[in-house]
């Protein structure tokens, strides 16, 4: 038997796996690494969080990944060479972490690398009659593999969308088996460059579990923030705590039928981004004003449509639990207008369920590794958007 084949049985054979999560979402802030201990595999996981670092994407990487981000047309040789480039910087990031917590690389069983996120496409979005649900992560895990020295799954979506998805959210698969539990409503709201929530009922009924896109999270308060303020972000909301929300404005900002589509769905900032304000700024005639209304507006944007779509899943009489994750947590400013709006839940963060909501995303694609190694496909009922599947390509180092 090929040795890789070998070991890789061996792994899976194991009762504990030590497998790192790879995350770098759509805010392109940086890499999300997260070491996890994870035993069993669906319903019984148990995961461990043992280490968590981000390694900050410097601006010239950042602005190359820029040339080639959500546009419809790009250079096309630029997406071609970022493609092992990224694979080997996030192969040597990970590498670094390792020996900046004193861990050997080869004490670790697999890496799951989610990629890079460069080109989103639902049909929904594209409406091109012929083609399937798309989507394109690149960073391809050869090179993870091969500069790690470790057994590397990627490019998780491709398989989603074989069978039947949109692609993402993927959470689901996550979540459900984490963070599921008798007698309590939980919602697992996560706020990246797009928001999401899982929706986790008090029965544990897999036949009703699912996560959808909300819309924009933080990704068009990042796109201001950039152009007003010169900085990635609006730290903790300061610019925008300093306007006023301008109702025109987010009327026009919350007329798009993505918001009235049924879950789950998907999205990103191939549709949310400054030409979409650009055109609802003219539609409500609201094209001069000032820069801090236009940032109070965003944040009131993003606020609305979390909490308009988690209030679709919620029963009067019920108690609802939202625990919070993702960058959006640490804006102050959104959630609390997410709070005003969902006067009946209880508001918390994942880290009171053991995982650091900073690196709940990584260790998503630890789990589904995990699932793809030792695990089945938990059917979630067969319903759309939720295939029964097994995720990751598997990339040996050698
Ligand atoms: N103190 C803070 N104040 C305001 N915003 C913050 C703060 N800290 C983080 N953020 C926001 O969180 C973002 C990073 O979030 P995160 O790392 O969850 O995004 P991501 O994983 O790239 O996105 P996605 O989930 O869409 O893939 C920052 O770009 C910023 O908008
Ligand atoms: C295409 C893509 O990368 N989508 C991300 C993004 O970030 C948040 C939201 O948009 C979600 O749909 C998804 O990631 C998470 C991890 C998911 O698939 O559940």
């Amino acid at each position: 038997m090929n040795q890789q084949i070998q070991q890789l049985y061996t792994i899976a054979g194991k009762p504990e796996r030590r497998i790192i999560g790879l995350m770098s979402g759509t805010s392109l802030d940086g890499l999300d690494v997260a070491l996890c201990r994870i035993s069993g595999s669906g319903s019984d996981t148990s995961v461990v969080l043992d280490r968590f670092a981000t390694v900050p994407y410097d601006d010239d990487l950042k602005a190359e990944i820029r040339t080639i981000f959500a546009k419809s047309e790009i250079e096309f040789e630029r997406l071609c060479l970022l493609n092992p480039y990224i694979g080997r910087l996030h192969g040597q990031m990970l590498l670094d972490c390792l020996r900046n917590w004193g861990v050997q690389p080869h004490t670790i069983d697999a890496v799951a690398s989610h990629g890079q996120t460069v080109y989103h496409a639902p049909k929904s979005q594209h409406r091109h009659d012929k083609f399937p649900n798309a989507t394109l992560q690149i960073g391809d895990g050869d090179h993870v593999a091969a500069v790690s020295g470790i057994v590397t799954f990627s490019d998780f979506r491709q398989k989603h969308i074989a069978l039947g998805g949109e692609g993402a959210p993927l959470a689901v698969y996550g979540d459900y088996f984490m963070f599921s539990t008798a007698g309590e409503n939980r919602i697992l709201l996560n706020m990246g460059g797009i928001a999401n929530f899982t929706y986790l009922p008090d029965d544990q009924d897999a036949g009703s579990v699912f996560t959808t896109d909300t819309g924009p999270g933080n990704t068009l308060l990042d796109a201001y923030a950039r152009r007003f303020l010169d900085k990635a972000y609006d730290q903790d909301g300061q610019f925008a705590a300093s306007g006023r929300i301008n109702n025109r404005l987010l009327q026009a900002l919350k007329s798009n039928s993505f918001f009235d589509a049924p879950f789950p769905k998907t999205t990103g900032p191939e549709v949310f981004n400054v030409h979409y304000v650009e055109e609802a700024q003219v539609r409500s005639q609201t094209t001069e004003l000032v820069e801090a209304d236009l940032m109070a507006t965003l944040v009131q944007f993003s606020a609305d449509t979390i909490a308009d779509a988690i209030q679709r899943v919620i029963r009067e009489h019920k108690t609802y639990k939202v625990y919070m994750s993702g960058g959006g947590m640490h804006n102050p400013v959104l959630t609390r207008a997410i709070e005003e709006r969902l006067p009946h839940c209880t508001f918390g963060r994942t880290d009171e369920l053991g995982i650091n909501g900073d690196a709940k995303e990584a260790v998503l694609f630890a789990v589904l590794a995990n699932e793809s190694l030792a695990g089945g496909t938990t059917s979630f009922g067969g319903r759309q958007g939720v295939p029964t599947v097994s995720m990751g390509k598997i990339s040996f180092p050698k």
